[in-house]
């Protein structure tokens, strides 16, 4: 099976190495100072248990020097989504399989899936509807990923965290290219079940990532500091109560109660959010996904945000402020004042 994997920080970066670790021809599109360490000395990456090892992997930085993957996995942020959907398309044969490892609420989920809003696109996601013309509902995988890492460099990655990648056709069947996909997977050491309701495991993660993201971008507190802070944890509770009631509008339930699910976030430990670590980088933040697109859906179905409407407009500023690059300036100035 011939894997491509497209970008490839830290999601991206644990996936393809430990693929290529297990023996898979892996072949990884990065850009810049990224590809440049990857072409010259391979992918590193520290595992969960301290050991850092060097994945070979092919290393491109053009679509077109490339094609014919059996899968390509797409671990870019889902605001860059649009950006690779083209290179995408033109690495892919009639029966590649593209699994897109975002989170938040993905852009196929109302596609291959019944019910009021069958069909319909969440602007939020993919505005214009841009990821879909380029990649096609058939063609996806739908993948839930339960792990967190990070990329201290180029060409590295450090695995923190978990080791769940949940997979599913769209429309719940059991196909050959699921079991396919999910076996090499597991191959690779990942806990990784075929799934026939994909887009339960989808609400379970939103669940956490549309309240403990905005939090810790917003605090620059980690997962443990969130959940052992009895005001935090308040926040997060209301937060997750106006989740669960726009996903019961779409027929979505959950497995465990609002407390055990920020008990089982806190145990991940003192771990950065991929927004925070965002924030640290002053990269643009993957707001509209998460926060944004539950909003928009409790709008579509009748069931009020606020305090999810209140985390996404905050972070929207910051989003803002950390592009405009006038973060560190301000931190700056306030140390600098007197008394
Ligand atoms: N980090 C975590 O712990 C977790 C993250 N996730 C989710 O996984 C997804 C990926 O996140 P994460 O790995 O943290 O993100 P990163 O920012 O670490 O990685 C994204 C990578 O995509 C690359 N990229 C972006 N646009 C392009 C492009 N046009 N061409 C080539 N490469 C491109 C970036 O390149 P460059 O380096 O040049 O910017 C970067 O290397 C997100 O949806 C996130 O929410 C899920 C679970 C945990
Ligand atoms: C926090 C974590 C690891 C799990 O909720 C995550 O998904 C992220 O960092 O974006």
């Amino acid at each position: 099976m011939r894997i491509a994997v497209v970008g490839v920080g830290a999601i991206g970066g644990i996936v393809a190495a430990r693929l290529a670790l297990a023996g898979k021809d892996v072949t990884v599109f990065a850009r810049g100072e990224n590809h440049a360490a990857i072409a010259r000395g391979g992918l590193a990456i520290t595992q969960m248990d301290g050991r850092r090892e060097v994945a070979r992997v092919h290393a491109s930085e053009r679509f077109e020097d490339a094609k014919g993957f059996d899968v390509v996995i797409v671990a870019v942020k889902s605001h860059q989504l649009p950006a690779v959907g083209s290179g995408v398309a033109a690495i892919c044969n009639d029966d590649t399989a593209v699994v897109p490892m975002q989170n938040g609420l993905p852009f196929w989920y109302f596609h291959e899936h019944g019910g009021a809003l069958a069909g319909s696109t969440v602007e939020s996601v993919d505005p214009g509807g841009k990821c879909l013309g380029a990649i096609p509902a058939r063609r996806v995988l739908g993948v839930v990923t339960f792990m967190a890492g990070e990329r201290p460099g180029p060409g590295e990655v450090k695995h923190t965290g978990g080791e769940g990648l949940r997979l599913g056709e769209l429309d719940g069947r059991s196909t050959q290219r699921l079991e396919s996909v999910a076996t090499e997977l597991r191959n690779a050491g990942f806990k990784c079940p075929a799934l026939e309701d994909i887009r339960n495991e989808v609400w379970l993660k939103l669940w956490g990532n549309a309240v403990f993201n905005p939090i810790s971008a917003l605090t620059h507190s980690t997962l443990a500091d969130i959940c052992n802070d009895p005001d935090a944890r308040k926040l997060v509770t209301q937060g997750m109560m106006e989740i669960s009631a726009v996903a019961a509008k779409l027929g979505v339930t959950f497995p465990m109660t609002i407390e055990n699910r920020i008990d089982v976030a806190g145990r991940i430990g003192h771990h950065k959010t991929s927004m925070l670590q965002d924030v640290e980088a002053g990269n643009a933040l993957e707001i509209d996904a998460l926060t944004g697109a539950v909003v928009e859906l409790g709008a579509k179905v009748g069931v009020p945000t606020p305090a999810l409407e209140a985390l996404y407009r905050a972070v929207k500023l910051l989003d803002r402020t950390v592009r405009s690059g006038n973060l560190s300036v301000r931190a700056e100035r306030r140390g600098g004042l007197p008394g």
